[in-house]
């Protein structure tokens, strides 16, 4: 059973997770390989979409001006396009969402990963984030497309964060993701254990900030992690081949920092 399994997320707890028991393609699919900083240029988006080819991950993470373009340049290839819908904060409206989500499978995206409003959470109004959420979910489901919902962990208390990803498997969404990569902090293994306790095990966790090494990625795994968003794909995948192949560390400055 690999260890990214869609059918039974739950087994990454079944098999010990090391670089040796662990094949390259278990690895590699672990990764939605992040372009997502507002200053990447169309010429450095195909860069990154042919880098996610090359190195065999499960998808990119453009931004939504930039999905057709990677739909176009991924065209054939098994790495997935996906986008993100109210990226960073989560502030935009319901039905904005709605259409951003729309337009994004319309241009190609079959994951998209929405930012929880963050400020309803907060201010304790779980009607309004669940129908956001649910929105959101109805359409991606109508276009075949996963949803995987950001909490923004930073600006939340351990009970927001509970709350954030019982609501999101409430409205149906196929995966809770700790943070964007752009608050003060990213992902930390407190909060993915965390959330892997508040959700069924059909319900996926996808980290994203900070997760930089192939130490990082690996420890991830261990507390349920499916998923990460990473910008270092090259660096993680490069150190996972030079470990395989000499038992040697290439690169890395270890595991998971705390939140960066
Ligand atoms: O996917 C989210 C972030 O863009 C990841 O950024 P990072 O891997 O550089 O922390």
């Amino acid at each position: 059973m690999p260890v990214n399994s869609h059918s039974d997320p739950a087994s990454a707890g079944t098999q010990e997770i090391t670089a040796e028991t662990l094949s390259y393609e278990q690895v590699a699919q672990m990764i939605d390989h992040s372009l997502l900083r507002p200053e990447l240029t169309p010429a450095e988006v195909l860069a990154g979409c042919e880098l996610a080819e090359r190195y065999r991950v499960a998808s990119v993470c453009v931004k939504p001006c930039d999905v057709e373009l990677a739909a176009k340049a991924l065209r054939g290839s098994s790495v997935k396009v996906g986008t993100v819908v109210g990226f960073p904060h989560g502030s935009s409206a319901t039905a904005t969402k709605v259409f951003e989500a729309k337009l994004a499978m319309e241009q190609g995206a079959v994951e998209l990963d929405m930012v929880i409003n963050i400020g309803r959470l907060r201010g304790g109004e779980a009607e309004y984030v669940l129908g956001d959420i649910q929105a959101v979910v109805e359409v991606a489901k109508r276009g075949g497309a996963l949803v995987k919902v950001i909490l923004e962990n930073a600006y939340l208390s351990e009970e927001q964060k509970v709350l954030g990803c019982q609501l999101s498997e409430q409205a149906g969404a196929d995966f809770v993701k700790t943070s964007t990569g752009f608050a003060p902090s990213g992902a930390t293994l407190e909060d993915l254990k965390l959330m892997r306790e508040a959700v069924s095990p059909h319900v996926q966790i996808k980290a994203a900030g900070g997760v930089r090494t192939l130490d990082a990625l690996l420890e991830v795994m261990r507390v349920g992690t499916t998923r990460v968003g990473a910008t270092a794909t090259a660096a993680i995948l490069e150190e996972f081949k030079a470990r395989k192949a000499g038992g040697v560390r290439a690169t890395g400055e270890g595991g998971l920092k705390s939140g960066y």
